[in-house]
């Protein structure tokens, strides 16, 4: 199970005052911004207050007075501050969502840095549509959360501002209504508890989503050819009604707040509505002094209950940035170590140096105690049945696994002691899945490059015979190739993988030869391509060709994670019986080989 989920199923958070402070040191470099929203805060807190307090003036003085001179006054205090109030409140509102969007590209931008230089392993154990989603829906949780906080501190303002109103007023009457205020602090909590939980749950379910969508759209063909979309939509709305169940209860917990909150609200208004109505018929209070003191006590109402929204808020936020901050904090997620030495060509020797390694959970290793050296223009070709470790020693040679035991060695020195940058740039890869980008045939060719002349993209494309079918294609080198270069042939990939190989014009090359059946024609092109691409090069390449075991200055023959034997394509075949069987399974189909005995010990023949 991976880390990840194992920490998604623990019943245990991260406490709320620590994270939602990470949430918000996201929003430090703002603090200007921030402080501008907050003076624009102030205003409308203050212009709430006013709005209070004008009412009895307005009625004392101005209606039952009769004055019209004081109403035109009145009237112009009110225009004025319901337009400061408005100003105001457009000016908070777009400078905290504009900090908070900045947020969230800065929350991106860190997650997707994080992950794309973590370890090949990491990227086994996750699943990648878990890790989209978190990059994609989680952190905008985040963003809400400054908002959320400022709308907080913005409601608690209005609220004491509203308060000292209705404590000038009358503060008897006041004691009655704040009385309530406390039973009111019940329902935030208990509500904002639940949302938090629910909230995590609901990301959780999306990721689910979003991996169990990424993987039918990209094995599509399967489901396809096995007839199977009715059962993967079963299989879609199983999901997808997990995650609306959970919606159903976010959407129960945060619209129950709302009413519970009135329920508290009214009881609060009917105290003082009593407490008040004695006082005027006793005649300590006028009617619009009582008016007054309620729209205070109304105005009041409302902060509460967005204190309340804006907890959700928080909580929501807080759900988010539990799954954020887990892969930006983890001590497990640790990036690919790098070196300190640039290595720079020529390239003279590699060397395996009692080599063992495992992938992470399995017991048996899938390379064990590996020893062996190619020098500087060798061929290398390596064969063996499948599962023998061919693919996980060619692996180890760029780092993108590292062993437990053992050295592997470039010109004498630890690769671990190379920068990651020069020693992936010194070795160029062709792997049998072909795998192109969705963009223009230049750039894929071109990929990982700077700088680079079109002239020498076409003498690359040339040299992978891909130049003419390129120029056939509707838009030439700019022609878009597909999500994963489905617009093109098998072959004419391949020719364009290899083509981005001679340009990166490495010394050391690692081929992973295609098993898939190629026509002949297709084949034969394709073979040529290699040739020209292992010209002047050091190679060592997965054979699946006659052609490849045949040229080769040295086949090693695997079996069961060890070179079990090595030598040229005729010594093998007199002195090894794994190899006389691969041989007639996959090189030779005409002739057929005994069972394969155990083979003399490597190095014995080289
Ligand atoms: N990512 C992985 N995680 C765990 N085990 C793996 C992983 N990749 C390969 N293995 C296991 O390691 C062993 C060697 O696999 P490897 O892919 O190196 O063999 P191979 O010789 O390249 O096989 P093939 O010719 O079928 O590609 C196998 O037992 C395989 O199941």
């Amino acid at each position: 199970m991976s880390d990840l989920v194992k920490y998604d199923r623990k019943s245990d958070h991260i406490k709320s005052i620590p994270l939602l402070k990470r949430c918000l040191s996201y929003f430090k470099p703002y603090k200007g911004k921030i402080a501008i929203a907050v003076a624009a805060m102030l205003v409308v807190a203050a212009a709430e207050g006013g709005t209070a307090y004008i009412v009895q003036p307005a009625f004392d003085d101005g209606l039952n007075a009769k004055d019209m001179q004081a109403m035109m006054l009145i009237v112009l205090a009110m225009v004025g501050i319901f337009t400061a109030k408005a100003v105001g409140r457009y000016v908070q509102n777009f400078l905290m969502r504009y900090c908070a969007l900045k947020v969230l590209e800065q929350l991106r931008n860190e997650m997707y840095d994080k992950m794309i230089f973590l370890p090949m392993k990491f990227f086994e154990r996750e699943k990648v549509g878990d890790l989209m989603s978190r990059i994609i829906q989680d952190v905008v949780l985040i963003r809400s959360s400054l908002p959320a906080v400022v709308m907080m501190i913005r409601e608690g303002f209005t609220m004491a501002a509203l308060i000292g109103v209705v404590f000038y007023q009358d503060w008897y009457l006041a004691i009655w209504a704040v009385l309530v205020l406390p039973i009111a602090g019940f329902p935030i909590i208990f509500f904002g508890k639940k949302l938090r939980k629910l909230g995590r749950k609901n990301q959780v379910k999306l990721a689910d989503i979003s991996i169990f969508l990424q993987e039918v759209f990209s094995g599509i063909r399967v489901v396809k050819a096995f007839h199977t979309e009715k059962r993967e939509g079963e299989n879609f709305r199983r999901e997808n009604g997990r995650l609306v169940k959970i919606a159903v209860k976010e959407v129960i917990y945060s619209e129950l707040s709302s009413p519970v909150m009135d329920i508290v609200g009214a009881i609060g208004a009917g105290m003082v509505l009593l407490a008040g109505g004695m006082r005027v018929a006793e005649g300590a209070m006028t009617v619009g002094e009582l008016l007054s003191f309620l729209t205070a006590l109304g105005l009041l109402y409302a902060p509460v209950k967005k204190l309340n929204s804006a907890n959700l808020d928080v909580q929501r936020a807080l759900a988010g940035a539990e799954r954020v901050f887990e892969i930006l904090d983890s001590q497990k997620i640790v990036v690919e170590k790098d070196g300190t030495i640039p290595f720079t060509p020529p390239f003279n020797q590699l060397e395996f140096r009692d080599v063992t390694f495992a992938y992470e959970g399995c017991p048996t290793p899938a390379l064990n105690n590996v020893n062996f050296t190619v020098r500087a223009g060798e061929r290398v070709a390596i064969v063996g049945p499948s599962g023998a470790g061919k693919s996980t020693f060619v692996n180890l040679i760029p780092r993108f696994y590292e062993q437990q035991q053992g050295q592997i060695l470039v010109n004498g020195r630890d690769i671990r002691e190379y920068t990651l940058a020069t020693l992936r740039r010194n070795i160029a890869m062709v792997s049998q899945d072909a795998f192109l980008f969705n963009l223009s045939v230049r750039d894929n060719i071109a990929y990982g490059q700077t700088d680079v002349q079109d002239d020498a993209v076409h003498a690359a494309a040339r040299a992978a015979f891909a130049h003419d079918f390129i120029l056939s294609l509707p838009e030439g080198y700019e022609s878009v190739v597909g999500e994963r270069g489905t617009k093109l042939s098998g072959g004419q990939k391949q020719r364009l993988t290899i083509a981005r190989a001679i340009l990166k014009n490495a010394p050391l090359l690692i081929l992973d030869e295609a098993t898939s059946a190629l026509d002949s024609e297709s084949e034969r092109i394709v073979q040529q391509a290699l040739e020209n691409l292992m010209q002047q090069r050091t190679s060592i390449v997965i054979a699946h060709r006659l052609s490849t075991v045949l040229s080769a200055d040295r086949i090693l023959v695997m079996d069961g994670g060890s070179i079990v034997s090595q030598g040229r394509h005729e010594q093998l075949l007199g002195t090894c019986p794994l190899y006389s069987k691969l041989y007639d399974m996959q090189f030779n189909t005409d002739s057929k080989g005994d069972e394969p005995k155990t083979c003399p010990a490597p190095g014995g023949m080289v």
